[in-house]
């Protein structure tokens, strides 16, 4: 038997998003984000599935505490709803809107659960949308006007801040790939969006020096790991060049104040043209106090010529994958933390989201998914192996306490450690709940 036993200083934690798990998405003053739009218009989503009632964590928060509670985590990441507490986007805070969070967040602290608030994820106010959304510089500004609204409001609760949810997803996916909303395909769309996401990011971080000078504030990128399938040049730049996508797009702007030349000139090639106004890399290399890492993925990769926009296309490492067809690859968490180390340096980091995908339902009351299980002993070995190596990590947040709204898989594809009937919204701890919370308890695991 080998024993993971990792730092008593090191925090655990699980993750929900508010368009995945909230529900109400017509109760309470809420207004439609770019998300309901684009999951109620057909063929967006597997099955048709949208969050209108999602998880009725709307309605059901103080069971969820109860479960975190149970769980013995010191932390809760969530996000807020923009349109749910300014139905405009700007302007006025909805009451009813602020109260839910409110309410929400003092149930978490009546229980010793730390907060973690995310202000963005990928949930923009409709409204906002049809004034051209994140492609519009005039969103920047909306979103500053909305992170120090939710920082008065909260700031005096809330000590742990994320700004922006996977700007890669938010941006790329969303904008280029049109996988996630608002769905286009337009990469001269995607740069901007990227731009404006960061923008909106240093923004954010500026106005909370002032508003919460105690607090700790920071992003959260995810990330993936392409391993070169040969040791050739044109492997290794290969794989390289389709990290950069994820990696140094996201992280070289906030800690070196700089684009990797290489892309701008890739997306350039391709007619997309970064546009940076003066001062907007001051901005947005705002000291952080922590960066979140989400880690799910990786595969080997090589140089294909025309393949895609980066030239590299996998090989699948082996036949195992989750239930979302994604590859196990837990070294390639190791070899991402210790990369992003290695170049960006001692920033703490915290893994916002990790888990996997299996969509096992219950069986006479319980739920046995010994995948999952298997699943975070192997990324939790690399998160272990990643510290001993000297990566400052400060915390690990699970992905997901509830199944939930998998964006444009829809309700199939579960991630969660707690089973949702998403017909009669019981919850139902999975075998990995009980797993989790004894990993908690124990500070690590035996396997
Ligand atoms: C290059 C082509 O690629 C096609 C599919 O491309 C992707 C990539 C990444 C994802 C993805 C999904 N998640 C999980 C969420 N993270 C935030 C939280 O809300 C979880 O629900 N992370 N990444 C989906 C699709």
């Amino acid at each position: 038997m080998t024993i993971i036993q990792f730092p008593k200083t090191l925090k655990w934690g699980a993750a929900t998003a508010s368009y995945q798990i909230e529900g109400a998405a017509h109760e309470g003053g809420r207004t439609p984000s770019i998300w309901d739009v684009f999951a109620h218009t057909p063929g967006n989503v597997k099955n048709g599935d949208h969050g209108d009632d999602a998880c009725n964590s709307y309605h059901l928060y103080k069971e969820d505490v109860q479960h975190l509670a149970n769980l013995g985590v010191n932390l809760y990441r969530f996000s807020i709803s923009w349109s749910r507490v300014l139905p405009q986007g700007t302007g006025d805070l909805n009451p009813d809107g602020v109260a839910y969070y409110r309410n929400l967040i003092q149930e978490l602290l009546d229980h010793g659960i730390e907060p973690m608030i995310t202000l963005y994820h990928w949930d923009l106010p409709q409204v906002l949308q049809e004034e051209g959304g994140w492609e519009n510089r005039k969103t920047v500004d909306a979103f500053k006007e909305y992170a120090i609204a939710m920082f008065k409001e909260f700031g005096g609760q809330v000590n742990k801040w994320i700004t922006i949810n996977e700007p890669w997803c938010a941006s790329f996916l969303s904008n280029y790939l049109g996988i996630h909303a608002p769905g286009k395909t337009d990469l001269q769309a995607g740069v901007d969006v990227s731009h404006h996401l960061l923008l909106a990011h240093g923004k954010a971080v500026q106005s909370f020096r002032d508003l919460v000078p105690h607090g700790e504030i920071g992003y959260a990128p995810n990330v993936g790991w392409l391993e070169p399938y040969t040791s050739s040049e044109v492997d290794i730049a290969a794989c390289n060049r389709s990290m950069m996508w994820q990696k140094e797009w996201f992280m070289d702007p906030v800690f070196k104040g700089t684009y990797p030349d290489e892309l701008i000139n890739l997306f350039a090639e391709h007619n997309a043209i970064l546009k940076i106004e003066k001062g907007d890399l001051e901005v947005i290399s705002q000291r952080i106090d922590f960066m979140g890492i989400n880690y799910y993925t990786g595969n080997l990769g090589r140089f294909k010529k025309d393949e895609g926009l980066f030239q590299v296309e996998e090989v699948p490492l082996d036949n195992r994958r989750t239930d979302i067809g994604w590859p196990i690859y837990a070294d390639g968490f190791y070899k991402v933390l210790t990369n992003i180390h290695e170049t960006y340096g001692d920033v703490p980091i915290y893994i916002t989201e990790n888990g996997a995908c299996y969509n096992h339902e219950v069986d006479n009351g319980a739920v046995h998914d010994q995948e999952r299980i298997q699943y975070l002993e192997q990324h939790l070995t690399s998160l272990h192996r990643s510290i001993q190596a000297g990566v400052p990590i400060r915390g690990y947040i699970v992905w997901s306490l509830l199944d939930n709204f998998e964006w444009a898989e829809g309700y199939e594809k579960r991630f969660g450690i707690i089973h949702v009937n998403f017909r009669t919204f019981e919850r139902t701890r999975k075998d990995s709940y009980y797993w989790y919370k004894q990993t908690v308890t124990n500070q690590g695991f035996e396997r």
